[in-house]
């Protein structure tokens, strides 16, 4: 062995010379034996380097060492090689220094034994190698055993923690089944005590039974004592019974005996009933063919009075086609009247009969009957011993429930002629808060449904000419005054009205003007309605109003719109000219119950004078009068053209049904009765030729000159007896107080060729408007108190001197007097 390894060295020293692959080899088995945990050693280098010689050295010593040890053996493969190498190199060394050429022969002997040596050396590395590798298999399986049984560990861990696991859930289910048993331990005391008290339980219920079964025994013979005399007693009854039943057979038989007789009885008695019943059905028989009679006779009876009704409803059809046609005739005659009336020109009166306003007595009403053809009865409710009813008859009359458009609806023919040249006068008469007002336009401010008269004409008179457009031109110009205390205010002379109408405008209605009853005043054209709605509120705004006991919102004057309308008709060039007068007169009231003192005073008694004049003149008239005293007042004066010309005339009559009203309303009736006595002769229209009118305008404005002059001789004359005119106002308002045109300078036709002249006649106007500004109250200083206690009654009393009484009672009924005499 010792010597194996020595060649082995050897061996492996020569291959590492000869070959540089075996050193090569030879060096990565070192370094793998480095790997295994051998010593290192350091590493030798290059042969042919300076420390090469050292190192050589080096090796052989420890080569020399290594086989003197003998322990070759356990060297490892690195050293061996590195033993051999250096025993090479030491013979390589000195062989190139030493031995001379001569002894090469031997060194190469030598030599191959060294290499036989070196294989064998490199045979036993390779053998130690092999069993380098088996060794490092051997590990890895080592290795892999260990893992094996690290996992059997863990496999075993894991049995051993789930053997714990066991262990805890049996620890549990023992700490579980000690705890059942402990449980059961104590229901089994608790059942033992239970047993105990049962069985207490059941030897005091032994105890109880037997008690009870002594004290049952006990009753027992009790019960038995009873029932032995009980049945004695029962013994006893049946006995008893058995001698009830027998007397009871015995009655049952007597029963039977008597019930023999009584079915015996029974029996005649149904035969005698079923007789009757024969007899009752014979009677019904004769009774159904007595009904049979009757009905048929009855239907005899009907069918005659069916006859008898067809014949009737024949009659009646005849009656009633009479009917229609006597109203056929009557609307014909009523027709055929109000021609008549036309034809003699009298003054229409329609009645308008107020509602009861708020606060007022219903029941009270002094109206007792409306009749359908004007017909109106009053009579006074709160008298003790009642009046006869006193009738009147005009040519309409409105009751409470008639409505505007009704109202107008009858008058719109009236107005309608005002296009066709006619002059038209509608004015409302009645006491202070009547209606007058309402009637003529409507409430302040009026909604279009509730229009007055006012309202409704213009708004019809736009629409007619505008339907007309084509064939006829119509101008429409509109004046508004009123007479306040005597005096005649124009109400559209302010600021606000001059403005919205400049005078321009005016000078295109300057062929209207001639003629006019009141000339001064503005006239201002209108285009459309609500032209006439805001001329209208300027008016009204102007007009003079006040509170009096009788109506909050007394009118205190006359107000009169004018709606003048100039037609020309585009074929034949023929023009006319039409005026409608719409008066609201101011309610005609008594002193004493209007409480008025001061200025409402004074205003009462102008308004009263104004209307006794009126009277006067409607007196005049109805008597025809040669004088008729238009020029009493202002007030008959602005309507000579109406009520003494050939002008159309109606009057409404406003009725206020209070009862308190009475003697008021009655007067004011009668005085309606009178007016519609009034005639004035056929209303003519203005329509002439274009020549004519031409003319006739020429000699109008001819005649109204003059009359201007005559008028303002008068004034100045006027003006000489009464000294200065001082100014007035009247809440706090000032107006123009203008002149009136006398009534013979009226020509009632005009022309449009006679507008320059009128032209320049109206700017002399205008400036006189200005002129007498201010100069109203002059009227109110000439009034003495006793001329102004000239009211309505005074009138009537008036009228009573001329003609004789009808025995009527003094105070009121004096009024009613002297009206009735009128
Ligand atoms: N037909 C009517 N329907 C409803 N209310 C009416 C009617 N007539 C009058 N009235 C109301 O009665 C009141 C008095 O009416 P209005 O002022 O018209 O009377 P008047 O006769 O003009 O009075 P005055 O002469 O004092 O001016 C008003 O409140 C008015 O609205």
């Amino acid at each position: 062995m010792k010597r194996l390894a020595k060649g082995e060295a050897e061996e492996g020293a020569t291959k590492a010379m000869d070959s540089p692959k075996g050193l090569a080899q030879s060096s990565s088995e070192s370094s793998s034996q480095h790997e295994l945990g051998s010593p290192v050693m350091p590493e030798p280098s290059s042969p042919f380097g300076h420390k090469s010689g050292y190192r050589s050295h080096l090796y052989a010593a420890k080569a020399s060492d290594l086989m003197k040890s003998n322990n070759l053996d356990s060297s490892p493969t690195q050293t061996l090689l590195n033993v051999a190498n250096s025993v090479l190199n030491e013979s390589i060394e000195r062989k190139n220094g030493e031995i001379p050429q001569i002894q090469n022969i031997k060194m190469v002997e030598k030599k191959k034994a060294e290499e036989q040596d070196l294989v064998k050396l490199t045979s036993e590395i390779e053998a130690k190698n092999h069993t380098i590798s088996v060794l490092t298999k051997e590990k890895e399986d080592k290795d892999h055993i260990i893992s094996l049984l690290k996992k059997e560990k863990e496999l075993q861990d894991h049995i051993i923690s789930v053997l714990k696991k066991e262990k805890e859930d049996k620890d549990h289910i023992i700490s579980v089944l000690k705890k059942e048993k402990e449980d059961k331990d104590h229901m089994v005391s608790i059942a033992a005590k239970d047993k105990e008290e049962k069985e207490h339980l059941i030897l005091k219920l032994k105890q109880e039974f037997e008690s009870m079964k002594n004290s049952c025994m006990k009753q027992c013979q009790e019960s038995e004592s009873d029932a032995k005399e009980t049945k004695l007693q029962l013994d006893n009854r049946i006995k008893e019974l058995e001698i009830l039943l027998a007397d009871s057979r015995r009655k049952i038989e007597e029963l039977e005996l008597y019930s023999k007789s009584k079915s015996q009885t029974w029996n005649e008695k149904e035969s005698t009933f079923l007789n009757s019943i024969s007899f009752q059905q014979q009677v019904v028989q004769d009774l159904r063919v007595a009904s049979k009679s009757i009905k048929q006779s009855i239907i005899n009876t009907q069918l005659k009075w069916s006859d008898e009704v067809t014949g009737i409803g024949k009659q009646l059809k005849v009656l009633v086609n009479a009917a229609e046609n006597y109203h056929a005739v009557l609307a014909e005659n009523k027709k055929l009247f109000n021609e008549v009336q036309e034809l003699k020109g009298n003054i229409r009166v329609y009645c308008r009969i107020r509602p009861f306003l708020p606060g007022e007595n219903l029941k009270a009403t002094i109206v007792d009957y409306i009749g359908d053809n004007g017909e109106l009865l009053v009579a006074n409710p709160s008298k003790q011993v009642k009046d006869k009813p006193r009738s009147f008859k005009f040519n309409k009359i409105f009751g409470p429930a008639a409505s505007q458009a009704q109202v107008y609806l009858d008058i719109q023919p009236f107005i309608r002629s005002v296009l066709d040249g006619f002059n038209v006068c509608i004015f409302a008469y009645g006491q202070t808060g009547s209606g007058k007002t309402y009637t003529m336009s409507g409430p302040n401010p009026p909604s279009e449904e509730e229009w007055g008269v006012n309202y409704r004409a213009l708004n019809d008179l736009f629409n007619i000419s505008q339907s007309r457009k084509g064939v006829n031109l119509y101008e429409v110009g509109v004046q508004m005054v009123e007479i306040y205390n005597e005096q005649v205010r124009d109400l559209l002379s302010n600021e606000a009205s001059q403005k919205r109408y400049p005078f321009m405008h005016f000078f295109l209605f300057a062929s209207l003007s001639n003629g006019l009853a009141v000339p001064d005043a503005n006239m201002l054209p209108v285009k459309s309605t609500s032209d006439v709605l805001e001329l209208m509120q300027i008016g009204f705004a102007n007009r003079a109003v006040g509170a009096t006991a009788l109506n909050s919102r007394s009118s205190r004057s006359h107000s009169v719109v004018t709606v003048h309308v100039r037609n020309e008709d585009l074929k034949t060039g023929s023009a006319s000219q039409g005026s409608l007068h719409l008066i609201d007169l101011a309610g005609s009231e008594r002193a004493d119950r209007s409480e008025a003192t001061g200025d409402r005073l004074k205003e009462a008694q102008h308004i009263n004078k104004s209307l006794s004049a009126l009277g006067d003149v409607i007196f005049a008239l109805s008597q025809k009068s040669a004088h008729v005293p238009y020029r009493n007042s202002k007030l008959t004066q602005l309507l000579q053209r109406s009520l003494g010309g050939q002008a159309k005339t109606l009057m409404f009559v406003q009725v206020n049904p209070d009862v308190l009203s009475f003697s008021e309303s009655l007067s004011t009736l009668k005085f309606a009765e009178r007016v519609s006595g009034v005639e004035l002769g056929a209303a003519k229209s203005s329509k002439e030729g274009k020549d004519v009118s031409d003319l006739i305008e020429q000699v109008a404005s001819l005649k109204d000159t003059i009359a201007r002059k005559d008028d303002e001789i008068e004034q100045l004359q006027q003006a000489k007896d009464t000294g200065n005119q001082s100014p007035g106002t009247s809440n706090g308002r000032k107006l123009g107080s203008i002149t009136l045109q006398h009534s013979s300078s009226f020509p009632g036709k005009l022309s449009s060729s006679g507008s320059q002249k009128s032209l320049g006649g109206m700017v002399k106007r205008a400036s006189r408007v200005s002129l007498d500004t201010d100069s109203y109250s002059e009227c109110g200083e000439g009034l003495s108190e006793s001329s102004s206690h000239n009211s309505l009654d005074e009138l009537n009393q008036q009228f009573d001197t001329d003609f004789s009484g009808n025995g009527e009672a003094e105070s009121d009924e004096k009024i009613d007097t002297a009206t009735d005499k009128m």
